[in-house]
């Protein structure tokens, strides 16, 4: 449905260059919901008003549904725009518009007729869970509700592509996660192809099928969300999957942490369990054929896209050799291993 083919950009400040985005291809099958992630000015925003050309890219193809975009007119690109639509973080509605007039908005504009509006902006309203607000004003309404009714706004032309630009940065967690269920809703109901971007993991682990990474205008890894989160190759990639789990060193442990070993420190390490490693009995063989306890103090295991990841806090309690030969024996089965200081 979108296929981007060596699309660049740069921005020029005076005499300064600066490049946004490097030659990049990126393709989103049509129904799957696929996220762009990276850290600040990494270039996400770039791409994704590329792909409706609101950015016009130095080079590239950008072609939506079969359509070159970066050929067409002014007039064809107005028409081939009415396909794409787009939410973004804040909202972005008229505050001197009821609910119900922003969402018919976009009917007006493309001439639709009274009661064929009246029809398409309640069903869309209750689409998003909102009919008893159609004659509210923005100023009166949650984030959550506002972002809802820009969803409204933005399907009214019954378009093909949804991008969505940080739309749920700006919500709290729960509100972000009952937007990602809309999106999915909206996804799965009208078939609707759908491209974000963020800088959290946790919406590419809710809804995406696919995820793509960008670091320094380069997407340096992509692929289907379950190996993904399973398989990460980039360190870059493993960070953002890491900053999903969350596994706080317990306070007593905190206190007692030093940084340089000692006589009877015992290691409190990190493992990090990803793709095969996390089904096999690792732990306990590393136990067993090096003669050390492992003593779990927390751990956290998750679901994304049929495939188990996740990360375990554990204290080794061993002689330092047979410590170090369990060590290599859990990174040789696939398990990252961090020493994050001794117990004293
Ligand atoms: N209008 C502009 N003029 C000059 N430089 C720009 C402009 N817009 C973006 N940049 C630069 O291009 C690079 C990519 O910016 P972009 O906004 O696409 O990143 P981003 O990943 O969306 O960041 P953020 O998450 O902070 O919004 C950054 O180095 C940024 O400073």
């Amino acid at each position: 449905m979108i296929r981007l083919h060596a699309v660049s950009k740069s921005y020029r400040q005076g005499d300064r260059v600066i490049p946004a985005l490097k030659p990049l291809d990126l393709h989103v099958p049509a129904g799957t919901i696929f996220g762009i992630i990276g850290s600040s000015g990494a270039g996400k925003s770039t791409l994704i008003r590329c792909v409706n050309l609101l950015e016009q890219p130095d080079a590239g193809q950008i072609v939506i549904d079969g359509q070159d975009l970066t050929q067409l007119n002014a007039a064809g690109l107005r028409q081939a725009r009415q396909q794409i639509a787009m939410i973004f973080q804040h909202f972005n509605l008229l505050a001197s518009r009821t609910v119900y007039q922003n969402v018919a908005l976009p009917l007006e504009l493309a001439g639709a007729g009274k009661s064929a509006i009246r029809n398409k902006v309640e069903s869309l309203l209750e689409l998003v869970g909102l009919s008893d607000k159609a004659d509210a004003y923005p100023a009166n309404l949650s984030g959550g509700q506002k972002q809802r009714v820009a969803i409204a706004r933005a399907l009214a032309n019954d378009p093909k592509v949804l991008l969505c630009d940080e739309a749920t940065s700006a919500l709290d967690p729960e509100t972000t996660k009952s937007i990602l269920t809309l999106l999915k809703t909206i996804n799965q109901k009208l078939g609707l192809t759908i491209l974000l971007i963020t800088h959290e993991m946790e919406v590419v682990k809710q809804i995406c099928d696919r995820v793509g990474i960008i670091d320094q205008g380069e997407l340096i890894e992509q692929g289907e969300v379950g190996p993904f989160f399973a398989n990460a190759k980039t360190e870059l990639a493993r960070r953002f999957i890491r900053s999903t789990l969350h596994l706080d060193i317990p306070e007593q442990y905190r206190s007692a942490l030093r940084a340089e070993p000692g006589d009877n420190a015992l290691p409190l390490i990190r493992l990090s369990f990803h793709g095969d490693s996390v089904d096999a009995p690792v732990i306990t063989q590393a136990a067993k054929r090096f003669g050390i306890d492992i003593s779990i103090l927390s751990a956290q295991m998750e679901y994304v896209g049929g495939t188990k990841f996740g990360l375990m806090l554990a204290e080794l309690m061993g002689d330092a050799e047979a410590v170090s030969g369990a060590t290599a024996y859990l990174v040789e089965h696939n398990i990252d291993v961090e020493v994050l200081g001794y117990v004293h």
